[in-house]
Protein backbone atom coordinates (compact mmCIF):
# COMPACT_ATOMS: atom_id res chain seq x y z
CA UNK A 1 0.00 0.00 0.00
CA UNK A 2 1.43 3.46 -1.29
CA UNK A 3 1.37 6.86 0.89
CA UNK A 4 -1.97 8.95 0.55
CA UNK A 5 -2.07 12.68 1.09
CA UNK A 6 -4.92 14.24 2.48
CA UNK A 7 -6.11 18.08 2.28
CA UNK A 8 -8.24 18.47 5.38
CA UNK A 9 -9.96 21.76 5.60
CA UNK A 10 -10.93 22.94 8.88
CA UNK A 11 -12.17 26.01 10.22
CA UNK A 12 -10.89 25.71 13.52
CA UNK A 13 -7.93 23.28 15.06
CA UNK A 14 -6.96 22.25 18.47
CA UNK A 15 -4.94 23.63 20.34
CA UNK A 16 -4.68 26.88 17.84
CA UNK A 17 -8.56 27.55 17.88
CA UNK A 18 -11.19 26.03 19.30
CA UNK A 19 -14.95 26.45 19.55
CA UNK A 20 -16.15 22.92 19.89
CA UNK A 21 -15.57 19.40 19.39
CA UNK A 22 -14.47 19.85 15.29
CA UNK A 23 -11.06 21.42 16.75
CA UNK A 24 -10.54 18.16 18.62
CA UNK A 25 -11.21 15.70 16.05
CA UNK A 26 -9.38 18.45 13.19
CA UNK A 27 -5.95 18.41 15.41
CA UNK A 28 -5.81 14.97 16.74
CA UNK A 29 -7.47 12.38 13.46
CA UNK A 30 -4.03 13.56 11.15
CA UNK A 31 -1.27 12.25 14.30
CA UNK A 32 -3.76 9.12 14.29
CA UNK A 33 -3.85 9.07 10.67
CA UNK A 34 0.03 8.44 10.48
CA UNK A 35 0.00 5.39 11.56
CA UNK A 36 -2.18 4.47 8.89
CA UNK A 37 0.28 5.43 5.93
CA UNK A 38 -1.85 8.81 5.09
CA UNK A 39 -0.38 12.20 5.59
CA UNK A 40 -2.72 14.91 6.11
CA UNK A 41 -1.95 18.75 6.17
CA UNK A 42 -4.86 20.78 7.31
CA UNK A 43 -5.67 24.24 5.62
CA UNK A 44 -6.89 26.67 7.97
CA UNK A 45 -7.97 30.27 8.12
CA UNK A 46 -5.03 32.58 9.13
CA UNK A 47 -6.94 33.77 12.33
CA UNK A 48 -4.45 35.88 14.91
CA UNK A 49 -4.18 33.03 17.31
CA UNK A 50 -3.19 30.73 13.90
CA UNK A 51 -0.64 33.46 12.89
CA UNK A 52 1.12 33.54 16.15
CA UNK A 53 1.57 29.81 16.69
CA UNK A 54 3.07 29.07 13.47
CA UNK A 55 6.49 28.61 12.22
CA UNK A 56 8.56 27.73 9.47
CA UNK A 57 6.19 29.67 7.17
CA UNK A 58 6.67 29.62 3.60
CA UNK A 59 4.31 31.30 0.77
CA UNK A 60 3.53 28.87 -1.80
CA UNK A 61 0.67 30.68 -3.53
CA UNK A 62 -0.35 34.37 -4.09
CA UNK A 63 -4.20 35.58 -4.08
CA UNK A 64 -4.00 39.40 -5.29
CA UNK A 65 -8.04 39.41 -5.27
CA UNK A 66 -9.84 36.76 -3.10
CA UNK A 67 -12.97 38.11 -2.16
CA UNK A 68 -11.89 41.85 -1.99
CA UNK A 69 -8.39 41.68 -0.31
CA UNK A 70 -5.23 40.92 -0.71
CA UNK A 71 -4.45 36.99 0.04
CA UNK A 72 -1.54 34.26 0.06
CA UNK A 73 -1.25 30.94 1.46
CA UNK A 74 1.41 29.57 3.54
CA UNK A 75 2.78 26.32 4.40
CA UNK A 76 3.56 26.13 7.69
CA UNK A 77 4.06 24.11 11.19
CA UNK A 78 2.49 24.65 14.66
CA UNK A 79 3.88 21.70 17.08
CA UNK A 80 3.20 18.84 15.29
CA UNK A 81 0.46 20.08 13.12
CA UNK A 82 1.47 20.28 9.33
CA UNK A 83 -0.56 23.41 7.69
CA UNK A 84 -1.86 25.28 4.85
CA UNK A 85 -2.45 28.64 6.51
CA UNK A 86 -4.73 31.08 4.54
CA UNK A 87 -3.06 34.45 5.48
CA UNK A 88 -5.88 36.89 4.30
CA UNK A 89 -6.45 39.61 6.74
CA UNK A 90 -9.53 41.51 5.33
CA UNK A 91 -11.16 38.53 6.29
CA UNK A 92 -9.20 36.78 9.47
CA UNK A 93 -7.22 39.19 11.20
CA UNK A 94 -9.68 40.77 13.86
CA UNK A 95 -10.58 40.29 17.53
CA UNK A 96 -13.61 37.90 18.00
CA UNK A 97 -14.13 34.69 17.19
CA UNK A 98 -14.15 32.29 14.49
CA UNK A 99 -17.67 32.95 13.64
CA UNK A 100 -18.80 35.45 15.59
CA UNK A 101 -17.40 38.88 16.54
CA UNK A 102 -17.08 40.42 20.09
CA UNK A 103 -21.06 41.19 20.40
CA UNK A 104 -21.83 37.91 20.04
CA UNK A 105 -23.18 38.04 16.19
CA UNK A 106 -22.04 36.62 13.38
CA UNK A 107 -19.72 38.20 11.09
CA UNK A 108 -21.26 40.16 8.72
CA UNK A 109 -18.77 38.96 5.66
CA UNK A 110 -19.02 34.84 6.67
CA UNK A 111 -20.21 34.02 3.08
CA UNK A 112 -17.31 35.45 1.87
CA UNK A 113 -14.57 34.44 4.22
CA UNK A 114 -15.83 30.65 4.03
CA UNK A 115 -16.02 31.14 0.44
CA UNK A 116 -12.10 32.21 0.12
CA UNK A 117 -11.81 29.23 2.58
CA UNK A 118 -13.27 26.57 -0.04
CA UNK A 119 -11.77 28.50 -2.86
CA UNK A 120 -8.36 28.19 -1.42
CA UNK A 121 -8.71 24.55 -0.40
CA UNK A 122 -9.78 23.82 -4.40
CA UNK A 123 -6.39 25.17 -5.46
CA UNK A 124 -4.65 23.17 -2.91
CA UNK A 125 -6.43 19.99 -3.96
CA UNK A 126 -5.49 21.14 -7.62
CA UNK A 127 -1.68 21.33 -6.52
CA UNK A 128 -1.81 24.52 -7.35
CA UNK A 129 0.37 25.30 -3.89
CA UNK A 130 3.96 23.80 -3.99
CA UNK A 131 4.62 20.36 -4.10
CA UNK A 132 1.84 19.13 -2.75
CA UNK A 133 -1.12 17.18 -4.48
CA UNK A 134 -3.59 15.50 -2.57
CA UNK A 135 -5.58 12.94 -3.54
CA UNK A 136 -8.18 13.77 -1.26
CA UNK A 137 -9.83 17.12 -0.02
CA UNK A 138 -11.22 16.25 3.01
CA UNK A 139 -13.98 19.36 4.21
CA UNK A 140 -15.28 19.38 7.73
CA UNK A 141 -18.74 21.14 8.25
CA UNK A 142 -20.39 24.25 6.44
CA UNK A 143 -17.36 26.38 6.45
CA UNK A 144 -15.39 24.28 4.61
CA UNK A 145 -18.68 22.74 2.35
CA UNK A 146 -17.75 25.13 -1.04
CA UNK A 147 -13.97 23.25 -1.67
CA UNK A 148 -16.20 20.17 -3.09
CA UNK A 149 -18.10 23.04 -5.13
CA UNK A 150 -15.23 24.93 -6.58
CA UNK A 151 -13.61 21.51 -7.27
CA UNK A 152 -16.32 20.03 -9.05
CA UNK A 153 -17.24 22.81 -11.55
CA UNK A 154 -13.32 22.42 -12.56
CA UNK A 155 -12.40 21.12 -15.69
CA UNK A 156 -9.33 19.67 -14.65
CA UNK A 157 -8.93 16.27 -13.13
CA UNK A 158 -9.35 16.97 -9.02
CA UNK A 159 -9.07 15.14 -6.17
CA UNK A 160 -11.60 12.84 -4.34
CA UNK A 161 -13.78 14.58 -2.07
CA UNK A 162 -15.19 13.74 1.48
CA UNK A 163 -17.23 16.13 3.84
CA UNK A 164 -17.74 14.97 7.27
CA UNK A 165 -21.08 16.18 9.13
CA UNK A 166 -19.79 17.40 13.02
CA UNK A 167 -23.54 19.08 13.29
CA UNK A 168 -26.18 19.30 10.87
CA UNK A 169 -27.61 21.95 12.84
CA UNK A 170 -25.12 24.18 11.06
CA UNK A 171 -25.46 24.83 7.32
CA UNK A 172 -24.01 28.19 6.38
CA UNK A 173 -26.98 29.33 4.08
CA UNK A 174 -26.63 32.99 2.34
CA UNK A 175 -29.01 35.04 0.63
CA UNK A 176 -28.38 34.33 -3.37
CA UNK A 177 -27.01 38.08 -4.00
CA UNK A 178 -23.91 36.11 -2.15
CA UNK A 179 -23.65 33.50 -5.68
CA UNK A 180 -21.91 35.81 -8.34
CA UNK A 181 -19.49 36.94 -5.97
CA UNK A 182 -17.99 33.33 -5.24
CA UNK A 183 -16.72 32.32 -8.91
CA UNK A 184 -18.75 29.28 -9.35
CA UNK A 185 -20.56 29.04 -12.70
CA UNK A 186 -24.08 30.22 -13.78
CA UNK A 187 -25.01 26.39 -13.56
CA UNK A 188 -24.12 26.42 -9.93
CA UNK A 189 -26.81 28.46 -8.73
CA UNK A 190 -29.05 25.11 -9.71
CA UNK A 191 -30.89 22.50 -6.76
CA UNK A 192 -28.39 20.16 -7.98
CA UNK A 193 -25.26 22.59 -7.17
CA UNK A 194 -25.23 25.27 -4.47
CA UNK A 195 -28.58 26.47 -4.65
CA UNK A 196 -30.47 25.57 -1.53
CA UNK A 197 -34.37 27.03 -1.00
CA UNK A 198 -33.47 30.05 -3.08
CA UNK A 199 -30.32 31.07 -0.80
CA UNK A 200 -26.74 29.62 -1.68
CA UNK A 201 -26.51 26.77 0.80
CA UNK A 202 -22.63 25.78 1.31
CA UNK A 203 -23.42 22.50 3.54
CA UNK A 204 -25.97 21.55 1.35
CA UNK A 205 -22.61 21.84 -1.31
CA UNK A 206 -20.79 19.89 0.05
CA UNK A 207 -23.43 17.13 0.61
CA UNK A 208 -24.62 16.76 -2.36
CA UNK A 209 -21.00 17.49 -4.32
CA UNK A 210 -19.01 15.44 -2.80
CA UNK A 211 -17.79 11.45 -3.41
CA UNK A 212 -17.97 10.71 0.37
CA UNK A 213 -20.22 12.13 3.21
CA UNK A 214 -18.75 11.02 6.50
CA UNK A 215 -20.53 11.59 10.15
CA UNK A 216 -19.22 11.13 13.44
CA UNK A 217 -21.23 8.11 14.41
CA UNK A 218 -23.27 5.31 12.96
CA UNK A 219 -26.21 6.31 14.91
CA UNK A 220 -26.07 9.69 13.57
CA UNK A 221 -25.03 8.61 10.39
CA UNK A 222 -28.53 6.67 10.44
CA UNK A 223 -30.63 9.58 12.48
CA UNK A 224 -29.83 12.25 9.82
CA UNK A 225 -31.89 10.08 6.75
CA UNK A 226 -35.19 11.20 8.96
CA UNK A 227 -36.62 14.20 9.58
CA UNK A 228 -36.81 14.32 12.83
CA UNK A 229 -33.05 14.85 13.20
CA UNK A 230 -32.39 15.49 9.28
CA UNK A 231 -32.80 18.96 9.81
CA UNK A 232 -34.24 19.85 6.32
CA UNK A 233 -31.47 17.83 4.54
CA UNK A 234 -32.86 14.43 5.45
CA UNK A 235 -34.33 14.22 1.49
CA UNK A 236 -30.94 14.78 0.71
CA UNK A 237 -28.91 12.67 2.49
CA UNK A 238 -31.36 9.70 1.61
CA UNK A 239 -30.83 10.22 -1.90
CA UNK A 240 -27.32 10.16 -1.58
CA UNK A 241 -27.77 6.93 1.21
CA UNK A 242 -24.64 5.05 -0.74
CA UNK A 243 -21.90 7.72 -0.01
CA UNK A 244 -23.10 7.99 3.72
CA UNK A 245 -20.40 6.31 6.44
CA UNK A 246 -20.81 6.87 10.25
CA UNK A 247 -17.11 7.04 11.90
CA UNK A 248 -17.20 7.13 15.58
CA UNK A 249 -14.91 9.39 16.94
CA UNK A 250 -11.55 9.10 19.02
CA UNK A 251 -9.51 11.30 21.46
CA UNK A 252 -5.97 12.11 21.42
CA UNK A 253 -5.28 9.89 24.64
CA UNK A 254 -1.95 11.60 25.01
CA UNK A 255 -3.68 14.78 26.35
CA UNK A 256 -6.15 12.98 27.87
CA UNK A 257 -4.27 10.30 29.87
CA UNK A 258 -5.11 10.55 33.89
CA UNK A 259 -1.98 9.23 34.48
CA UNK A 260 0.39 11.78 32.96
CA UNK A 261 -2.02 14.59 32.43
CA UNK A 262 -0.16 17.39 34.07
CA UNK A 263 -3.38 19.72 34.47
CA UNK A 264 -5.01 17.15 37.67
CA UNK A 265 -3.76 17.38 41.20
CA UNK A 266 -3.35 14.13 41.28
CA UNK A 267 -2.12 11.07 38.25
CA UNK A 268 -4.02 7.82 38.58
CA UNK A 269 -4.55 4.74 36.62
CA UNK A 270 -6.95 1.67 37.04
CA UNK A 271 -4.64 0.07 39.22
CA UNK A 272 -4.01 3.43 41.47
CA UNK A 273 -7.40 3.75 41.84
CA UNK A 274 -7.64 5.01 45.38
CA UNK A 275 -5.38 8.09 44.41
CA UNK A 276 -8.66 9.62 42.09
CA UNK A 277 -9.94 10.10 45.58
CA UNK A 278 -7.42 13.27 45.82
CA UNK A 279 -9.27 14.93 42.82
CA UNK A 280 -13.15 14.81 43.71
CA UNK A 281 -11.18 16.78 46.72
CA UNK A 282 -9.70 19.18 44.94
CA UNK A 283 -12.52 19.29 42.43
CA UNK A 284 -15.39 20.09 45.39
CA UNK A 285 -12.87 22.82 47.17
CA UNK A 286 -12.16 24.58 43.62
CA UNK A 287 -16.16 24.63 42.96
CA UNK A 288 -16.32 25.53 46.79
CA UNK A 289 -18.67 22.12 47.46
CA UNK A 290 -18.97 20.14 51.22
CA UNK A 291 -15.65 18.06 50.69
CA UNK A 292 -17.74 14.70 51.21
CA UNK A 293 -16.70 11.82 49.78
CA UNK A 294 -19.85 9.99 50.20
CA UNK A 295 -21.73 12.14 47.79
CA UNK A 296 -22.23 11.47 44.42
CA UNK A 297 -20.43 14.12 42.89
CA UNK A 298 -21.83 14.61 39.02
CA UNK A 299 -19.73 17.17 36.77
CA UNK A 300 -20.87 18.55 33.07
CA UNK A 301 -18.16 19.92 30.64
CA UNK A 302 -20.52 21.30 28.33
CA UNK A 303 -21.70 24.06 25.52
CA UNK A 304 -24.86 25.90 26.65
CA UNK A 305 -26.88 25.14 23.81
CA UNK A 306 -30.49 23.66 23.16
CA UNK A 307 -28.63 20.78 21.66
CA UNK A 308 -27.15 19.76 25.03
CA UNK A 309 -30.10 19.19 26.87
CA UNK A 310 -28.83 21.36 30.28
CA UNK A 311 -32.12 23.15 31.00
CA UNK A 312 -33.51 19.75 31.51
CA UNK A 313 -30.82 19.41 34.42
CA UNK A 314 -31.15 23.06 35.36
CA UNK A 315 -34.93 22.30 35.89
CA UNK A 316 -34.73 19.27 37.73
CA UNK A 317 -31.69 20.44 40.25
CA UNK A 318 -33.93 19.12 43.37
CA UNK A 319 -33.09 15.90 42.26
CA UNK A 320 -30.10 15.95 43.46
CA UNK A 321 -30.58 16.44 47.80
CA UNK A 322 -32.70 13.92 46.93
CA UNK A 323 -30.08 11.45 45.70
CA UNK A 324 -27.41 12.67 47.74
CA UNK A 325 -25.46 13.91 45.20
CA UNK A 326 -23.21 17.11 44.02
CA UNK A 327 -23.23 19.10 40.80
CA UNK A 328 -20.14 20.72 39.25
CA UNK A 329 -21.03 22.23 36.05
CA UNK A 330 -18.37 24.24 33.69
CA UNK A 331 -20.11 25.32 30.88
CA UNK A 332 -20.95 28.52 28.59
CA UNK A 333 -22.98 29.55 26.02
CA UNK A 334 -26.87 30.61 26.21
CA UNK A 335 -26.81 33.67 28.69
CA UNK A 336 -30.17 32.23 30.12
CA UNK A 337 -28.60 28.87 30.98
CA UNK A 338 -25.68 30.80 32.37
CA UNK A 339 -27.62 32.86 34.69
CA UNK A 340 -29.64 29.99 35.66
CA UNK A 341 -26.80 27.70 37.07
CA UNK A 342 -25.03 31.00 38.80
CA UNK A 343 -28.60 31.12 40.86
CA UNK A 344 -28.09 27.40 41.16
CA UNK A 345 -24.92 27.35 42.91
CA UNK A 346 -26.05 30.23 45.36
CA UNK A 347 -29.14 28.57 45.99
CA UNK A 348 -27.90 25.47 47.06
CA UNK A 349 -24.61 26.29 47.93
CA UNK A 350 -21.77 23.43 49.17
CA UNK A 351 -23.96 21.32 46.74
CA UNK A 352 -23.62 22.62 43.54
CA UNK A 353 -21.04 24.96 41.83
CA UNK A 354 -20.84 26.94 38.45
CA UNK A 355 -17.88 27.97 36.63
CA UNK A 356 -19.43 29.57 33.23
CA UNK A 357 -16.68 30.08 31.02
CA UNK A 358 -14.05 28.13 28.81
CA UNK A 359 -11.34 26.31 30.65
CA UNK A 360 -9.01 23.06 29.72
CA UNK A 361 -7.70 22.84 33.34
CA UNK A 362 -11.08 22.75 34.86
CA UNK A 363 -12.61 20.42 31.99
CA UNK A 364 -9.38 17.88 33.00
CA UNK A 365 -10.14 18.39 36.40
CA UNK A 366 -13.82 17.30 36.42
CA UNK A 367 -13.00 14.49 34.32
CA UNK A 368 -10.80 13.17 36.35
CA UNK A 369 -12.90 14.18 39.87
CA UNK A 370 -16.13 14.32 38.94
CA UNK A 371 -18.00 10.37 39.81
CA UNK A 372 -20.19 10.53 36.89
CA UNK A 373 -20.58 12.86 33.86
CA UNK A 374 -23.86 13.80 33.02
CA UNK A 375 -24.55 14.54 29.02
CA UNK A 376 -28.63 15.05 28.67
CA UNK A 377 -28.19 15.98 24.70
CA UNK A 378 -31.36 16.30 22.44
CA UNK A 379 -29.17 15.36 19.49
CA UNK A 380 -25.21 14.26 19.65
CA UNK A 381 -23.68 13.71 16.42
CA UNK A 382 -20.74 11.77 18.69
CA UNK A 383 -20.25 13.50 21.71
CA UNK A 384 -16.72 13.50 22.88
CA UNK A 385 -17.00 14.49 26.62
CA UNK A 386 -18.73 10.55 27.24
CA UNK A 387 -15.04 9.55 25.57
CA UNK A 388 -12.89 11.71 28.02
CA UNK A 389 -15.00 10.73 31.00
CA UNK A 390 -14.49 6.79 30.39
CA UNK A 391 -10.99 7.28 30.13
CA UNK A 392 -11.15 9.34 33.42
CA UNK A 393 -13.66 7.27 34.77
CA UNK A 394 -15.96 9.36 35.60
CA UNK A 395 -19.17 7.49 34.87
CA UNK A 396 -21.45 8.85 31.97
CA UNK A 397 -24.94 9.50 32.30
CA UNK A 398 -26.06 10.19 28.92
CA UNK A 399 -28.73 10.57 26.68
CA UNK A 400 -29.38 7.54 24.01
CA UNK A 401 -29.26 9.54 21.04
CA UNK A 402 -26.06 9.64 18.42
CA UNK A 403 -22.92 8.83 19.32
CA UNK A 404 -23.77 8.68 22.95
CA UNK A 405 -25.90 5.58 22.38
CA UNK A 406 -22.87 4.08 20.10
CA UNK A 407 -19.92 4.66 22.56
CA UNK A 408 -21.77 3.78 26.28
CA UNK A 409 -22.88 0.24 27.31
CA UNK A 410 -25.75 0.86 29.42
CA UNK A 411 -25.68 -0.88 32.89
CA UNK A 412 -29.09 -1.94 33.38
CA UNK A 413 -29.70 -5.25 35.41
CA UNK A 414 -28.59 -7.67 31.91
CA UNK A 415 -25.59 -5.72 31.46
CA UNK A 416 -24.53 -5.46 34.67
CA UNK A 417 -25.34 -9.25 35.37
CA UNK A 418 -23.17 -9.69 32.39
CA UNK A 419 -20.32 -7.39 33.88
CA UNK A 420 -20.59 -5.26 30.44
CA UNK A 421 -22.06 -1.66 31.32
CA UNK A 422 -20.18 1.42 30.78
CA UNK A 423 -22.38 3.61 31.62
CA UNK A 424 -26.18 4.65 32.11
CA UNK A 425 -28.54 5.65 29.04
CA UNK A 426 -31.59 7.27 28.60
CA UNK A 427 -34.45 7.81 26.71
CA UNK A 428 -36.57 10.05 25.70
CA UNK A 429 -34.87 13.03 26.42
CA UNK A 430 -37.19 14.20 28.83
CA UNK A 431 -36.88 15.97 32.94
CA UNK A 432 -38.49 12.73 34.09
CA UNK A 433 -35.94 10.13 32.58
CA UNK A 434 -32.89 12.25 33.40
CA UNK A 435 -34.23 12.10 36.66
CA UNK A 436 -34.75 8.22 36.89
CA UNK A 437 -31.43 8.19 35.28
CA UNK A 438 -29.60 9.99 38.17
CA UNK A 439 -31.31 7.95 40.71
CA UNK A 440 -30.73 4.56 39.04
CA UNK A 441 -27.07 5.82 38.90
CA UNK A 442 -27.19 6.97 42.94
CA UNK A 443 -28.53 2.62 43.64
CA UNK A 444 -25.36 2.26 41.98
CA UNK A 445 -23.26 4.62 43.71
CA UNK A 446 -23.92 2.76 47.16
CA UNK A 447 -22.72 -0.45 45.75
CA UNK A 448 -19.24 -0.54 45.78
CA UNK A 449 -18.91 -3.20 43.73
CA UNK A 450 -21.07 -2.78 40.89
CA UNK A 451 -19.41 1.12 40.51
CA UNK A 452 -16.12 -0.24 40.86
CA UNK A 453 -17.14 -2.52 37.69
CA UNK A 454 -18.19 0.20 35.65
CA UNK A 455 -15.45 2.25 36.12
CA UNK A 456 -13.19 -0.44 35.21
CA UNK A 457 -15.44 -1.51 32.49
CA UNK A 458 -15.25 2.36 31.25
CA UNK A 459 -11.44 2.78 31.80
CA UNK A 460 -10.10 -0.05 29.67
CA UNK A 461 -12.56 0.95 26.36
CA UNK A 462 -10.94 1.67 23.54
CA UNK A 463 -11.62 5.15 23.24
CA UNK A 464 -8.35 6.18 21.07
CA UNK A 465 -8.26 6.95 17.70
CA UNK A 466 -6.89 3.88 16.66
CA UNK A 467 -10.03 2.61 15.12
CA UNK A 468 -11.67 5.59 13.40
CA UNK A 469 -8.50 6.58 12.14
CA UNK A 470 -8.01 2.64 10.20
CA UNK A 471 -11.49 3.39 8.91
CA UNK A 472 -10.83 6.67 7.89
CA UNK A 473 -7.83 5.45 5.70
CA UNK A 474 -10.14 2.63 4.03
CA UNK A 475 -12.60 5.44 3.45
CA UNK A 476 -9.99 7.25 1.24
CA UNK A 477 -8.33 3.89 -0.14
CA UNK A 478 -11.92 3.02 -1.38
CA UNK A 479 -12.33 6.56 -2.72
CA UNK A 480 -9.60 6.62 -4.93
CA UNK A 481 -9.66 3.29 -5.98
CA UNK A 482 -12.64 3.76 -7.37
CA UNK A 483 -11.57 6.82 -9.53
N1 LIG B 1 -16.69 25.09 29.10
C1 LIG B 1 -15.75 24.30 28.57
N2 LIG B 1 -14.48 24.38 28.98
C2 LIG B 1 -13.52 23.57 28.46
N3 LIG B 1 -13.75 22.65 27.50
C3 LIG B 1 -15.01 22.55 27.06
C4 LIG B 1 -16.07 23.34 27.55
N4 LIG B 1 -17.20 23.01 26.90
C5 LIG B 1 -16.87 22.05 26.04
N5 LIG B 1 -15.54 21.76 26.13
C6 LIG B 1 -14.78 20.80 25.32
O1 LIG B 1 -15.17 20.97 23.97
C7 LIG B 1 -15.31 19.69 23.36
C8 LIG B 1 -16.78 19.49 23.02
O2 LIG B 1 -16.92 18.40 22.19
P1 LIG B 1 -18.30 17.67 21.94
O3 LIG B 1 -18.02 16.56 21.03
O4 LIG B 1 -18.89 17.28 23.22
O5 LIG B 1 -19.28 18.77 21.39
P2 LIG B 1 -19.54 19.77 20.17
O6 LIG B 1 -20.99 19.85 20.23
O7 LIG B 1 -18.76 21.00 20.36
O8 LIG B 1 -19.03 19.10 18.85
C9 LIG B 1 -19.64 18.64 17.62
O9 LIG B 1 -18.57 17.98 16.92
C10 LIG B 1 -17.99 16.93 17.67
C11 LIG B 1 -16.80 16.42 16.88
O10 LIG B 1 -17.16 15.64 15.80
C12 LIG B 1 -19.00 15.85 17.98
O11 LIG B 1 -18.41 14.89 18.83
C13 LIG B 1 -20.24 16.45 18.65
O12 LIG B 1 -21.21 15.46 18.81
C14 LIG B 1 -20.75 17.62 17.83
O13 LIG B 1 -21.88 18.22 18.45
C15 LIG B 1 -14.78 18.68 24.33
O14 LIG B 1 -13.41 18.50 24.09
C16 LIG B 1 -15.01 19.36 25.69
O15 LIG B 1 -14.12 18.91 26.68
Amino acid sequence: MSAIKVLSVAPEIFPLVKTGGLADVAGALPRALEAEDVHVATLVPGYPAVMAAIDRAEPVLKAPKLFGGEARVLRAYAGELDLFVLDAPHLFKRQGGPYVGPDGRDWPDNAQRFAALGQTAAQIGLGLAGNFQPDVVHAHDWQAGLAAAYLNYESRSRPGTVITIHNLAFQGQFPADVFPSLGLPPQAFHIDGVEYYGMVGYLKAGLLLSDRITTVSPTYAMEIRAPEAGMGLDGLLRARSGAITGILNGIDVDVWNPETDPLIAKNYTLETLAQRRVNKVALQEDFGLETDSDALLIGVVSRLSWQKGLDLLLANLDVLPRIGAQLVLLASGDPALEEGFRAAAAAQPGRVGAVIGYNERVAHQTQAGADALVIPSRFEPCGLTQLCAMRYGAIPIAARAGGLADTIIDANEMALASGVGSGLLFSPVTGEMLCAALERAARLWVQPEAWARLIENSMTTDVSWRRPAAAYAKLYRDLIAER
